[in-house]
């Protein structure tokens, strides 16, 4: 397939309007859809634009760009006294609207009772905190820990934007499901679930056990190295800017460039992409991410690791998903619209988000799991 010639345009994949009434704790369940998910046609059809400019021009404007990540500072400064006591409150009053995940534990674990947990953890501001080099990112023994006995207790799968071997790297742990890419690459389990779908085949994981990998964007592979190199090299006169190549989709990252030439980064990203109609723009924390333009994203990962886990009825399972970022919008969606799981968002400023939970950052993340666990052992010594 020549994945140049259909002339569509990259676009941004906005999160869809977040729907005004919150749902609270569902009170019923609906089955767990999986229609559309699998379509056999998983490109997306988007259509260019008569003058041939980028669809959608926020994909790099500068004010998608400022608003893309808080400053990873704390948000109390003692110096200012008064900005911190106004951030605090807008904090609180948006926490009316996206509850902590520790407080509300208890309204948490009691709509789990009878069911199973299914857990989703995204890596980057999520396990491990927001650091200014991307390959410096690592989460801390504790988090290891934490993960890991919840993992035991749970069926737990990360899933990140980073490329699955690198993710896998930082993480460390076995018996844990990872899907890379931003869900474009998971490794899952053998069952007849993926041997009925393809893009999926059969491998064999770092310890020798049999596994899926199920890739849909397998065909863009060299595509995403081409422009991983043509952006490494128009980027390289900007300083603090870093391309990285996860995979199924590459990452340009503005976090150390001077805020005055994020203009340049957008320009230089746009022109490359401009000739690649078949890949598209998204945003992340600081980071313009230049991926294939398939019907295929976070919430369908999630979608497709619940039904290959056998846990895809929702009367008897609760999956519950912890990120940070915009790319977790599209999970977070997937289980408010199935009225089947919690999304909670890990921010310390306020976002709109689909999310029903939020935790502050990294540490309340490690509580959170580590609540799950005693919870888990105390009910089930009942
Ligand atoms: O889906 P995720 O696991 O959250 O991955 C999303 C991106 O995370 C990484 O970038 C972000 O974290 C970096 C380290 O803290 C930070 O320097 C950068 O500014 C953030 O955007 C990763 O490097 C990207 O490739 C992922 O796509």
């Amino acid at each position: 397939m020549d994945l140049k010639s259909n002339h569509t345009a990259p676009v941004v994949a906005d999160s869809a309007p977040i729907s005004k009434s919150r749902l609270g704790v569902p009170s019923s369940l609906l089955p767990y859809s999986s229609s559309g998910a699998f379509s056999p046609n998983l490109f997306l059809t988007v259509p260019r634009k008569k003058n041939g400019i980028l669809d959608d021009i926020r994909a790099s404007s500068l004010d998608a760009m400022k608003s893309s990540s808080p400053p990873h500072k704390k948000t109390r400064d003692f110096n200012n006294d008064l900005v911190a006591a106004d951030t605090d409150v807008a904090y609180r009053t948006w926490m009316v609207k996206y509850p902590s995940a520790l407080t509300s534990f208890e309204q948490i674990t009691n709509f789990a009772k009878g069911k199973r947990i299914a857990l989703f953890l995204d890596y980057d501001g999520t396990l491990s905190p927001i650091v200014d080099n991307p390959d410096s990112a690592f989460m801390s023994n504790d988090m290891r820990a934490a993960v890991k006995k919840v993992a035991k207790c749970f069926p737990t799968a990360i899933i990140s934007g980073r490329s699955r071997d690198k993710v896998y790297e930082f993480v460390g742990l076995t018996d844990l499901y990872y899907a890379g890419s931003h869900g474009m690459d998971i490794m899952g389990p053998v069952t007849q679930f993926s041997d009925d779908h393809s893009n999926c085949i059969r491998s064999t994981d770092k310890q020798g056990k049999e596994v899926n990998l199920f890739q849909p964007a397998g065909e863009f592979l060299p595509m995403i190295d081409e422009v991983f190199n043509l952006l490494v090299n128009n980027t390289k006169e900007i300083q603090g800017a870093k391309v990285e190549n996860n995979k199924f989709c590459v990452s340009v990252h503005y976090r150390n460039v001077d805020e005055k030439n994020w203009t340049t980064v957008a320009q230089c990203v746009n022109k490359v992409i401009r000739s690649y109609p078949r890949l598209r723009l998204t945003h992340g924390r600081k980071v313009l991410e230049v991926r294939p333009v398939i019907n295929w994203d976070k919430g369908k990962a999630v979608t497709f690791l619940l039904e290959s886990l056998g846990l895809s009825n929702c009367d008897n399972v609760l999956p519950i998903y912890v990120g940070d970022d915009r790319t977790d919008e599209d999970a977070f969606k997937v289980l408010r619209e199935g009225n089947c799981g919690y999304g909670i968002l890990v921010s310390s400023v306020p976002k709109e988000s689909n999310a029903f939970f939020s935790l502050r950052d990294p540490q309340e993340v490690m509580e959170f799991l580590k609540s799950l666990v005693i919870w888990k052992k105390t009910t089930s010594a009942l």
